[in-house]
């Protein structure tokens, strides 16, 4: 009955002059069809749910990559100014709902917190999996456990116990600092030395040793030649800094990571291939974190065993915390322990190093700043090693320097959030999923809250100041903001302050001449010196 059906239909069609249409051209046809609805649909679904969020015109596949190219860190301020307060921005397929207003952040951080309370994952941690299980990218109730048991271990009390280690180490990496004046001196890497041994006795409880070498690039060359415990350990810092500098967020990383970026569906099975082909960026990511993950399991099985393990460093608080309760062992698999605690090396190093970088290079340039700074340091007493409390309360003026500078230089200008239910946000319904990123670094920057916001300006910061009363009190949140606000804030404020003091006694900086101007910086996951700061360093009599 249907063929007779058929024969007429085809019979008629033939008639009519119509061309031929065979079977199985019809299925190649609807199999093409179905494919092409599949990739519109994989490429466009993400935007169709935010497609009412203003933004500027995308590009198939790459969405605004070329823009980003095309201004570096500033895209966001650009299309802030033209776009207004929430804007949508495309990172290849995947669109990023970005908010430039002090209330907005307030709102996602805050206020719709329960609806935002965790972070997208882009792409270049998805090409890392060591990176997933520390605080920063767990989830939900799992997150709201470990960040409770971490907080338990960042009591003042013994934040203020970890000042004579800081004050060791900065002594230590500030020995030979005014050797010559005539001689330049590369703060910034002095500061990433200086930031990761600190943060490496924090964590680990491991000196690493790096301040009391000659230079970062000695560490890196010493590494494959030596194989004694300290080298292991140098090692082991290379593998980091080499993993860490490899997430990058534009078109320059492995090829996984820029597949994430493209076509997201494509990323893990071409890593799966790739770092098992020798030479790629992809092999060589993947080796050296299965040497970080080994290394780091080794610390932490050894320190696990050892219960005589004192109460200083974060790992041991950790371990000590995990084992008086038993609900926590779930939580705190040895796993997530290495996690956490190799976060902290990651997450607390180069933030904190590109933070005191910059506000030794902006000091440089003002040397009115400089001049009250020296005064109220010096008035502080000569030989004196403050404690936690006299930085907290005895150095005003070094705290508006220091809010200055990160509002200067924005070390973290995008905090990543992802909605888990439909949310309204500025006027627009966001389904759940949606990417919401707070431009940080655009709010640092807006004449409304900062006028002069290029002038660098401390006081501006002076609490009894016009422009401080009157400003939205989250418009400047280098740390971010709400509950999942940076959980090493106090730590790295003490730290700065600390080497600050301790800088300033003894010298004071100028640019060098081989510094470029104006300075250069790159963006991979926090924003860093292209070319590094270098100073000369002058001894105060
Ligand atoms: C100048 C130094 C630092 C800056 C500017 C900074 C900035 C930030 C920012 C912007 C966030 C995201 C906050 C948000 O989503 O609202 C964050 C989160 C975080 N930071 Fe920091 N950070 C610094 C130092 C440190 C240090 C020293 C540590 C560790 C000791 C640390 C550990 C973390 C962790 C674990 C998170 C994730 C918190 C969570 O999701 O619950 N940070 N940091």
């Amino acid at each position: 009955m249907m063929m007779d059906l058929w024969s007429e239909t085809l019979q008629q069609l033939m008639e009519l002059g119509l061309p031929l249409i065979r079977a199985p051209m019809v299925s190649v046809l609807c199999t093409v069809l179905a494919l092409l609805a599949g990739v519109l649909g994989y490429f466009y679904g993400p935007y169709w749910g935010v497609r009412r969020v203003p933004g500027p015109p995308a590009m198939p596949f790459v969405g605004h990559l070329p823009l980003l190219a095309k201004y570096g860190p500033e895209v966001f301020s650009v299309l802030a100014k033209r776009y207004g307060p929430i804007f949508r921005f495309h990172m290849g397929r995947q669109p990023l709902i970005i908010i430039a207003d002090p209330e907005l952040c307030r709102e996602v951080g805050i206020k719709k917190f329960k609806d935002i309370p965790n972070r997208s994952i882009p792409s270049p941690i998805s090409a890392s999996p060591l990176h997933q299980k520390g605080l920063f990218f767990t989830r939900d109730a799992r997150w709201s456990t470990m960040r409770n048991k971490i907080l338990s271990v960042y009591q003042p009390s013994h934040l203020a116990k970890l000042v004579p280690t800081m004050q060791a180490f900065i002594e230590s990496a500030t020995q030979n600092l005014h050797s010559s004046n005539e001689e330049d001196i590369t703060f910034s890497d002095l500061s990433l030395k200086l930031a990761t041994d600190v943060i490496g006795q924090a964590a680990f409880g491991v000196d690493f040793g790096l301040s009391k070498l000659q230079s970062t690039r000695d560490t890196i060359n010493n590494i494959n030649h030596q194989g004694d415990e300290n080298d292991a350990v140098q090692g082991f810092i290379n593998q980091h800094i080499y993993s860490t500098t490899m997430l990058k967020m534009d078109l320059s990383g492995s090829f996984s990571i820029i597949l994430g970026l493209l076509v997201p569906i494509l990323q893990e099975p071409f890593r799966q291939i790739l770092k098992r082909i020798p030479g790629t960026m992809d092999w060589k990511v993947d080796r050296t974190n299965q040497n970080l993950i080994s290394r780091l399991g080794e610390i932490v099985a050894k320190r696990m065993k050892n219960k005589d393990r004192g109460s200083k460093d974060f790992l041991s608080l950790i371990l000590s915390a995990r084992e008086s309760e038993t609900e926590s062992n779930t939580v705190f698999t040895s796993d997530y322990i290495s996690a956490v605690t190799y976060e902290h090396l990651f997450a607390g190093s180069a933030t904190t190093s590109f933070t005191l970088s910059s506000i030794v290079y902006l000091v440089a340039g003002h040397l009115e700043v400089e001049k009250k700074l020296l005064e109220e340091i010096d008035g502080f007493g000569p030989d004196q090693m403050p404690t936690a409390h006299d930085l907290q309360h005895k150095f005003p003026y070094l705290d508006q320097v220091i809010k200055e500078a990160m509002r200067f230089y924005t070390v973290s200008p995008l905090v990543a959030r992802e909605t888990s239910a439909e949310v309204e946000i500025g006027g627009y319904i966001l389904p759940k999923g949606t990417w919401v990123w707070l431009a940080l670094g655009v709010l640092a920057k807006d004449p409304k809250n900062f006028p002069e916001p290029d002038k660098f300006k401390p006081e501006r910061f002076d609490p009894n100041c016009e422009e401080e009363k009157q400003r939205h009190p989250y418009a400047n949140i280098p740390f971010g903001i709400g509950p999942r606000a940076c959980i090493g804030q106090k730590f790295s404020l003490q730290e700065i302050k600390l080497s600050l003091i301790h800088l300033y006694r003894k010298c004071v900086f100028r640019h060098s001449p081989n510094m470029e101007k104006p300075v250069e910086l790159e963006y991979s996951l926090v924003l860093n010196f292209k070319h590094g700061v270098k100073l000369r360093a002058i001894k105060r009599e």
